[in-house]
């Protein structure tokens, strides 16, 4: 499979840019990342460091700011202030430098619904500058081992949620980037799918690749990241090895604690029982 990066990169296939000694150790560095919307501060100057090779998972409430944090960090948002670097290179001075070395799954995908899963995936292939050929190999296996084989001629207007997921982390995958940049990859796919998407996101770090992934699951993020950010309110509130962001507790009770929630559901709603 082509998703470890091999040192020998086809002559004509797309290859990304050689990254130096000094750029190679973080593969995405925010700072000071701001965007507010009227009133409302979505992100507060944000600060983070995501180390090359790391497995990286960025947890927070529903609305502390995730998905506006992850769509600027690879340039579908413009910040209101702020820097974001992929490997070194400054996305919005360098943006075509910095996003060959991206591969992303955003919110709320949207795609060309009337095409196929597999012409998608062709047409994205040939956008980026792959070879004909190197399209056609990746574009099978991707649809195998995503299993959306079956699938393959079904319009993407007709694709369940889950499919949807798997064809958008299929496109992030295709021109092999040195950093994924997903958000939610896990909402809404089975367990079987699920299981298969984690396995090729540690095969993808092991091959010195690098992820950061929003996500509810707590087990999940406990389970696969090497590290974690909690986020609230806009900002950064907790960061590190997941063993140094837990401490002796479980990731969900740090989680908890950290955010100072309590989980409710446990008063009012009396008529529910009525
Ligand atoms: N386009 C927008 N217009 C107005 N407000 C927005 C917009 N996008 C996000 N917000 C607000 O910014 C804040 C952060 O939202 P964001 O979607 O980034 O949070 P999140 O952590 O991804 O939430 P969730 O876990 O529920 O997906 C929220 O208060 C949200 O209402």
């Amino acid at each position: 499979m082509f998703l470890p990066r091999s040192r020998k990169q086809n002559r004509n296939q797309a290859a990304s840019p050689p990254i130096s000694e000094q750029d190679s150790t973080v593969a995405l560095q925010i700072n000071g990342l701001y965007k507010s919307f009227g009133e409302t501060v979505a992100v507060n100057h944000l600060n983070l460091s995501v180390p090359a090779g790391s497995f990286f998972g960025l947890v927070g409430p529903n609305g502390a700011g995730k998905t506006t944090t992850l769509s600027m960090a690879v340039g579908l948002l413009r910040p209101d202030a702020g820097r974001v670097r992929i490997f070194g290179r400054d996305l919005w001075k360098q943006p075509l430098q910095a996003k060959t070395l991206l591969g992303v799954l955003p919110d709320g995908l949207s795609l060309p619904e009337r095409l196929t899963g597999r012409e998608l995936l062709t047409y994205l292939g040939l956008l980026r500058g792959l070879d004909a050929r190197t399209v056609q190999s990746r574009v099978e296996e991707l649809l195998d081992v995503l299993d959306l084989a079956t699938a393959q001629r079904t319009l993407l207007i007709d694709y369940s949620t889950g499919m949807r997921k798997k064809i958008g982390l299929a496109s992030a995958l295709l021109h092999g980037p040195r950093l994924l940049v997903l958000d939610e990859p896990f909402e809404a796919v089975d367990p079987l799918s699920a299981s298969t998407i984690k396995t090729i996101l540690q095969r993808f770090v092991e091959s010195s690749g690098s992820v950061l992934f929003s996500s509810h699951v707590m087990p999940l993020v406990e389970q696969v990241c090497t590290h974690v950010a909690v986020v609230t309110r806009g900002e950064v509130i907790a960061v590190g090895e997941i063993g140094q962001v837990r401490g002796e507790s479980s990731l969900e009770a740090a989680f908890l604690h950290l955010v100072g929630g309590k989980a409710g559901g446990k008063e009012g709603l009396t008529w529910l029982a009525s």
